[in-house]
């Protein structure tokens, strides 16, 4: 008789193969949940997790062996597995997809013996590290003092709440996070600190490693985000889940850190649409972080100048503790913000304003006081098109509705889509004409225009392409930092985040579009990265009165603008959640948003279609509202066409109960619909 027991695996299988949860197989020996394994699928040979829960095989069914025990690593914790649990569930993915997806790469190459080789190297490189003085802290304004009497009152043990704290660009936030680490590694817990970007983490790293680096009792801290090297990041996961380090700093990915003494979870930024994860499982890792929390008991701070309207509203429901530092660190002023109605620019014919005079007499006057500007512009390259006056041609892109953009540097026209790149024609190549000329403007140009207009001034450019190779947006920030630039032009990438200590205006040279778009959020993100903005000038408190932020706009009555003078958050806040509410948007609905990709717009929208009528048939569906297919906003790319379909709820539980037994549904549609290529679900979706 055979004496070896059934197991239940989660092994990494894709979404759409319909392995929805754990597998069983067979095991020599009693295994814990959590520990990792090789397994047989198919032909392959795979990954696995041991998984929580009785396995329940089929009489009928011969199960298969484990192949092999990774012993070396240590089992992963049951509240890991529930957290992943939850995201698959939450997400609608596959279990073993999102439990392996979400692990250091290297793991799945290894075996125990390199495994174990690695975990003792570890172990010993990580022995003691060198003791040093007690490193400087500085005074805490009360503003700081206050929210962390509070933070101490409602982490009493037992407790894990959720804050939401709300401070002001400049307001010493980052001290709040220190200060509250400090508290929590002093009680022996590890600290998550999640970041929205990678390039926000030098930073942030620099001000965690100066503070609890050194010191009496130095920490260790490691970071984890798609920058490291596989081996660099295999080193670090094992450093948290081993317990040797006790701080990890990340970007999303790193919400799913196996931390066994986890006792404070922050999230920076916390409105910041980076932190969801936008294919595969498309999962919010501030709402992870929310959710393993509770799980854990650890505290989550949720910070922010500019919350998002979801948190916020949980704030005003009392669901999470709001916590406010109202006033700038050495209580400096914000910027006055100054509009500049482009309306009233006297017309030029043939010739397009990009600076108004208001601008570059601000931006000189600066130059001249030896102060630095920010200009921002949120589209990259020289100019988003090339047009052909004679005939009308643009540089459209043969694979995607989309214009392709000219790159002056190296004379290129590049698809931002699909990437598809060529040389800049010497001619139009529809008549010959050979005066074709740059439409429009993104930061390479304004770069060009600021430097003509400004002479002498030391002008610099931080973008997507400017930071393309290792170490040089480090060496950028730090000219910047080191006074070595005058005015820095750059999207958003430096809009948000950095401590800038000697930057006295901002200026938005073109931010109307997004005023106008059919995007329910699209106020929220503009008004919270003008605030951001914003809030980059005058954080010395010295030159704090001196500060001002430009904005140039055709709509200057726009009620957006009048808020963003006042640096009022809460009215643009409270007016936004009134007009979601009559419009029965989220957070006062819920969405899910289907997409098909085909070869043609017409498979994908019979597929979408298709899907509407499955849904319909399902047990509460009748509470749903199923939105016709519609093309998405870029309908093709590389020669994809992408359609999507949104499912709006009144309640989270039920769109959850329709969504599971849907997406089993889909699987099988999908094969019924030769023309598609792909799908995917999105759960509270962001971009619409
Ligand atoms: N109590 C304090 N005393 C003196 N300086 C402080 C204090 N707290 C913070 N600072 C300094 O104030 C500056 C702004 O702080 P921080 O970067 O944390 O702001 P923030 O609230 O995160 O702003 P933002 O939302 O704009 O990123 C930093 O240079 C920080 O070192
Ligand atoms: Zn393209």
């Amino acid at each position: 008789m055979d004496d070896r027991l059934p197991v239940r695996v989660a092994v990494d299988a894709p979404q759409h193969s319909g392995l929805g949860g754990a597998l069983d197989y067979l095991s020599e020996r009693t295994l814990s949940p959590g520990t990792l394994v090789r397994a047989p699928l198919g032909r392959r040979e795979v990954t696995g997790i041991v998984w929580p829960g009785d396995a329940d095989p089929e009489p009928s069914v011969a199960l298969k062996p484990v192949a092999a025990v990774l012993d070396a690593v240590p089992p992963l914790s049951a509240r890991w597995c529930e957290l992943v649990d939850f995201a698959a569930s939450y997400y609608q993915r596959g279990l073993g997809e999102v439990a392996l997806s979400v692990l250091p790469p290297e793991l799945r190459k290894l075996d125990d013996d390199q495994l174990a080789q690695r975990v003792a190297r570890l172990r010993k490189a990580w022995a003691v590290p060198p003791a040093g003085p007690v490193p400087a802290r500085p005074e805490l304004t009360p503003d700081q003092a206050a929210a962390l009497a509070r933070l101490g009152e409602l982490s009493a043990p037992g407790q894990a709440p959720v804050v939401l704290l709300h401070g002001l660009t400049g307001s010493g936030k980052t001290e709040v996070y220190l200060r509250a680490a400090e508290d929590a590694l002093a009680a022996g817990r590890q600290v998550l600190v999640l970041v929205p970007e990678i390039n926000l983490t030098p930073q942030l790293e620099a001000r965690f490693a100066e503070r609890f680096g050194a010191g009496p009792a130095p920490k260790r801290i490691v970071s984890l985000h798609s920058g490291l090297t596989p081996a660099q990041r295999l080193k670090n996961w094992l450093a948290a889940h081993l317990g040797l380090a006790d701080l990890v700093l990340g970007t999303r990915m790193a919400v799913f850190a196996p931390l066994p003494r986890l006792g404070l979870i922050v999230v920076d930024e916390e409105h910041d649409p980076s932190y969801k994860q936008q294919e595969g499982a498309r999962y919010s890792a501030r709402d992870l972080a929310v959710y393993r929390g509770k799980l854990e008991g650890a505290c989550v701070v949720l910070g922010s100048a500019t919350p998002s309207l979801e948190s916020w509203q949980r704030a005003e429901q009392g669901r999470y503790e709001r916590l406010t530092l109202a006033h700038r660190v050495g209580n400096g002023a914000l910027p006055a913000v100054r509009l500049v109605d482009m309306n009233l620019l006297p017309k030029a014919p043939g010739v397009t304003t990009l600076l108004s005079p208001q601008l570059v007499g601000a931006l000189a006057r600066r130059v001249e006081r030896g102060e630095q500007s920010l200009v921002f512009l949120n589209r990259r390259g020289y100019a988003p098109v090339l047009h052909c006056g004679a005939c009308g041609w643009k540089s459209d892109c043969p694979h995607c509705s989309a214009w392709r953009v000219f790159h002056k540097v190296d004379r290129t026209l590049r698809c931002h889509h699909c990437g598809f790149t060529q040389a800049v024609p010497r001619a139009c190549p529809d008549c010959g004409n050979l005066d074709i000329a740059p439409l429009g403007r993104g930061t390479e140009r304004l770069e060009e225009q600021l430097a003509e207009a400004l002479p002498g001034a030391r002008v610099a450019r931080i973008d997507a392409d400017s930071t393309k190779t290792k170490g040089a947006l480090e060496a950028q920030l730090s000219a910047v930092h080191a006074g070595d630039v005058d005015v820095l032009v750059g999207t958003q990438m430096v809009a948000k985040g950095h401590d800038f200590r000697r930057i006295t205006l901002v200026a938005a040279v073109s931010p109307d579009n997004a005023l106008f778009s059919s995007d329910f959020r699209a106020p929220e993100r503009l008004f919270a990265l003008l605030m951001q903005a914003a809030g980059r000038a005058g954080r010395d408190a010295a030159q704090a009165d001196r500060s001002e932020m430009v904005v140039q706009t055709w709509h200057p009555t726009h009620p957006l603008y009048a808020a963003l003078q006042r640096h009022d958050f809460k009215a643009f806040a409270d007016s936004q959640l009134k007009e979601r509410s009559m419009a029965g948007l989220p957070p006062f609905s819920h969405l899910a948003l289907l997409r098909a990709e085909a070869r043609t717009a017409q498979a994908a929208r019979e597929f979408l279609q298709a899907a509407a009528t499955l849904a319909e048939q399902i047990p509460g569906a009748r509470e749903l509202l199923i939105y016709p297919p519609v093309p998405h906003h870029i309908a093709r790319v590389a020669n994809v066409e992408r359609m999507q379909m949104l499912v709006e709820s009144p309640t989270r539980g039920t769109l959850q109960r329709v969504l599971r037994p849907w997406v089993d549904e889909l699987t099988r549609l999908k094969s019924q619909h030769k023309g598609v290529m792909r799908w995917a679900l999105d759960v509270d979706p962001l971009a619409i």
